[in-house]
């Protein structure tokens, strides 16, 4: 649970006049939920942008597994150990459930076009595990029964466990979740809450950009906290929800007294 899984270090990010992130540093454990929380604006998806290769950092550099992060392509990163969900649901709306987790585990298989074309034994051996393991992956996001129901036939909530599952299918270390509870009602988001505490018992550290401030505070194992794209604190959520610039900044005098 100690050791250092993601250090970010001064990461900084600008679009024309604004600066999305400032000096940003900061250190994930492997084994815990990392929670990311700040008003709009503050740089939440900038830096997860950054660092699945979606963006470029001005500056700065993240470290993944005590080695530099080679963050400057989304594949490149996923290959790496990082996989991640979109704010805006991002599957494959005419492909069923079962086929978009096939999709995410393709970036981690070994055939390559050549075998695809010749189904060569290794090319069948491969589609028929990874069918399985969608399969399995469905099951334990709980949306087994709509494997073959197409990805756009899925309520809300079930094509957020969807992404869920895509992304688990690249064999993460590190699953970044981009406000996962978005648009749930209070059962779904219980059920997102069960589902992240599974991933973490399973082994699987968590960065989380959520919104919903009491699922933060409740699952995280620790928060930062981002304005105007700085780093304002950084620690375990009984000391996050009575630091005075964050209640300041984004809780509301009084939140959590
Ligand atoms: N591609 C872009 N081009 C220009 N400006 C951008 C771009 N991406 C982000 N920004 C700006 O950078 C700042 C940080 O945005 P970002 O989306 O990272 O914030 P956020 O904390 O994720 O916000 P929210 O909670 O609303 O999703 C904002 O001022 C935003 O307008």
């Amino acid at each position: 649970m100690n050791s250092v899984l993601l250090r970010a270090d001064n990461i900084s990010k600008s679009f024309g006049g604004v600066q999305a992130l400032k000096d940003v540093s900061l250190t994930l454990k492997k084994g815990e939920v990392y929670g990311l929380i700040g008003p709009n604006g503050a740089g939440k998806t900038t830096l997860f942008n950054c660092l699945t290769g979606l963006y470029v950092p001005d500056s700065g550099q993240f470290t993944f597994n005590d080695a530099p992060l080679i963050s400057n392509a989304p594949d490149k990163t996923v290959r790496q150990g990082i996989a991640r969900t979109f704010q805006n649901i991002r599957l494959f709306a005419n492909m069923t459930a079962l086929e978009n987790v096939m999709v995410g585990r393709h970036a981690r298989l070994r055939s390559n076009i050549v075998s695809d074309i010749l189904r060569t034994p290794l090319n069948r051996r491969e589609e028929q595990a990874t069918e399985d393991m969608a399969l399995q992956l469905l099951h334990y996001v709980g949306i087994s029964a709509r494997a073959h129901d197409l990805a756009k036939h899925l309520s809300y909530g079930d094509q957020r466990r969807l992404e869920i599952a895509r992304a688990l299918a690249t064999n993460p270390q590190l699953l970044c979740l981009d406000e996962p509870a978005a648009g749930m009602n209070a059962n779904e988001t219980a059920g997102l809450r069960q589902l992240i505490e599974a991933i973490r018992a399973d082994g699987i550290s968590v960065l989380l950009i959520e919104h919903d401030v009491q699922l933060v505070m409740g699952l995280c194992d620790r928060v930062a906290v981002l304005d105007y794209g700085e780093l304002i604190c950084e620690d375990v959520p009984a000391i996050v929800q009575r630091h005075p610039r964050v209640i300041e900044a984004y809780l509301g005098s009084g939140a959590y007294a």
